[in-house]
């Protein structure tokens, strides 16, 4: 018998909804798979997605070419290798030149708040008093479609300044201040699809859609309300390589040309958050000189990447991930290079997020948070980093008075702390291994926290308060990573346990016993309504592969796809 999809229009989507055929208009070769709705039409417009099927023709061999270049690496360092500076751009990293100068109205950076893009979260991140909000498609979104198309449109509605939200429970209408903090937007990496869209047969590349229906709408409102003739800004996250961040200045100028706009409009701060981009900053900041407002500790990615980038070293197993702080020697000569490559080269050297969260119901449990903040800003700022961010309103008042204690009138160190020293810091210093023991509860609460956190993520929450945390993906990568490794060289535990191995037995344990604490703490009718087994079953394979996948997000986005109206599609 002939499918559904045998009776569509070719390179077109159709869309049952009450009586009548309604579909987005797209262009030749396009094709959406997403559900119709006449706001996302709005977004989805013939000539947005004309633009955004122009980006992925001229760069689709450059992404692929460069994801397959991710593999050989990893097949390197899979067979001993260590990441370090490359010698064939030593020149690039001992000549002096500088970036385009910092446009004036991003040049007080000192506390970004990050978040989401939903609705009422993006209304009370610009309200929040931070310098700047950067609104995330990444880390802390499950990229659902509607949880995608949504964002595009508070996106659009926040940079027209029209963005208002009505909670009907608590009946408060949010509406945007007269100050608000500057927008940057994060879109995926490179390594995600867009599977309800196709193009030419083919996923879109997530990024490029993110970017692309962005740029799109709001280019023109966003230079003249909120960059001072500058803009859109962006932050982008994991990259492994130079060759990724050239394909985005490229992309860059494609999109200013396109626009009729002055090359160098565009600026991007790049999140150093893989363990092979460390030794590459002055590469990537070379490559997107042009177009830079700086980078960015991305603490916990990077931490992710360590795990994954030695996944074959059992002789650098990391310690139990609390104990592998900004204190660690190689993390501070991350921290430390950071900001000596960037005010080197004329551009903000961003902090990054502390995991902590106020705690609204143990005043005490609170204050030693808000304490521990304060204690890792002070760190940054003294340091030398132009700003940090926060991940939550809360926070912001600690860390403005940290920064502005340390940096007063000044909207940046980029000229006053050189840190000279770190241009001394090696591979040796970079590689360090971590000091730490690994522990029963650093077990636990991997898996505890892996498991909760994907249940959030298949229902469309990318970013869950646990246990007094923030949890977005990057840790829920490091948690699941973590497993793989310790079950794969069987590592020994420490403490109470003191020489037990981690085996499958003692995993199934484990899980059990996880499973169970969760269901009591989520109440037994939430968890049985949620996705808890599936998380547990999907976390549990990711934990046990033979191979290593690189992204359990990529895993996960096979849940989360919905091709309508045929119903639920797997790439
Ligand atoms: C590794 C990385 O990539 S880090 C960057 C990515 N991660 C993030 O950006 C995390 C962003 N933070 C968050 O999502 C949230 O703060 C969470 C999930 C951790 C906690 O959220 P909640 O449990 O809702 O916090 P809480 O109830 O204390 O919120 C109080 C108020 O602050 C708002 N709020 C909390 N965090 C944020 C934020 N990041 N941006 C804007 N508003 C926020 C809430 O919406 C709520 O508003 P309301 O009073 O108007 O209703
Ligand atoms: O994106 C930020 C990180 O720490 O990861
Ligand atoms: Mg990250």
């Amino acid at each position: 018998m002939a499918s559904f999809e045998t009776f569509l229009p070719p390179n077109n989507s159709v869309q049952i909804k009450n009586s009548g055929i309604m579909g987005y208009d797209v262009p030749e070769g396009v094709d959406i798979r997403g559900r119709y709705d006449p706001e996302f039409s709005k977004i989805l417009t013939r000539d947005a997605l004309q633009f955004v099927a122009d980006l992925q023709r001229e760069f689709r061999n450059h992404i692929k070419y460069a994801l397959e270049c991710r593999k050989e690496a990893k097949i390197r360092y899979n067979n001993g290798g260590l990441p370090g500076f490359d010698p064939t751009t030593k020149n690039i990293r001992e000549r002096e030149w500088v970036c385009a100068p910092v446009p004036q109205a991003v040049a007080d950076r000192r506390v970004e708040i990050t978040g989401p893009v939903e609705r009422k979260m993006v209304i009370d991140a610009l309200n929040s008093g931070a310098k700047v909000f950067m609104a995330d498609i990444e880390d802390s979104l499950s990229p659902s479609w509607e949880n995608l198309m949504r964002g595009y449109i508070n996106l659009r509605d926040a940079v027209n300044g029209t963005i208002s939200f009505h909670d009907q429970a608590r009946n408060i209408v949010y509406k945007l201040n007269d100050q608000t903090a500057k927008l940057f937007v994060r879109p995926r990496g490179w390594h995600l699809p867009e599977a309800h869209i196709f193009i030419d047969g083919e996923p879109a590349t997530g990024c490029l859609v993110d970017f692309g229906l962005y740029f799109f709408h709001n280019y023109a409102n966003f230079r003249k309300t909120q960059g001072q003739g500058f803009g859109p800004f962006f932050y982008l996250p994991k990259m492994e390589h130079y060759r990724e961040a050239k394909i985005w200045n490229n992309v860059f100028e494609r999109a200013e040309k396109w626009a009729g706009i002055e090359r160098g409009s565009i600026r991007a701060t790049v999140l150093i958050e893989t363990l092979p981009a460390v030794f590459q900053m002055n590469e990537i900041l070379y490559e997107l000189r042009d177009h830079s407002v700086g980078l960015n500790c991305g603490r916990w990615d990077y931490m992710f990447s360590y795990l994954k980038t030695f996944q074959a070293h059992p002789d650098r197993l990391l310690p139990d991930r609390v104990q592998v702080g900004m204190a660690q020697h190689f993390m501070r000569s991350y921290s430390d290079l950071v900001i000596h490559t960037c005010h080197k080269r004329g551009v903000h050297a961003m902090g990054g997020m502390a995991a902590h969260i106020p705690i609204k119901d143990d005043l005490k449990a609170n204050e030693a948070a808000l304490e521990f903040v304060r204690k890792d800003k002070l760190r940054e700022v003294r340091a030398g980093h132009d700003g940090t961010w926060v991940a939550h309103p809360g926070l912001i008042p600690t860390c403005m008075e940290v920064f502005n204690n340390s940096m007063a009138n000044d909207p940046n160190q980029i000229h006053s702390m050189k840190r000279q020293d770190a241009s001394v810091l090696s591979e040796e210093d970079l590689l360090q291994k971590p000091i730490g023991v690994r522990t029963m509860e650093g077990f636990r609460l991997n898996t505890r926290v892996g498991i909760q956190y994907l249940a959030n993520w298949l229902t469309g929450l990318g970013c869950v308060p646990l246990y007094n945390f923030l949890e977005d993906a990057a840790v829920a990568e490091i948690s699941r990573v973590q497993i793989w490794q310790w079950l794969k060289y069987e590592a020994e535990l420490d403490g109470d346990v003191r020489g037990v191995k981690v085996n499958l037995e003692l995993f199934g344990r484990v899980v059990e016993e996880e499973m169970a604490r969760i269901e009591r703490e989520v109440g037994t009718e939430k968890f049985m309504k949620g996705m808890y087994k599936e998380a547990c079953r999907l976390f549990i394979k990711q934990c046990t592969a033979p191979v290593l996948d690189d992204f359990m997000t990529l895993d996960a986005y096979n849940y989360i796809v919905i091709h309508h109206p045929i119903g639920s599609s797997r790439l």
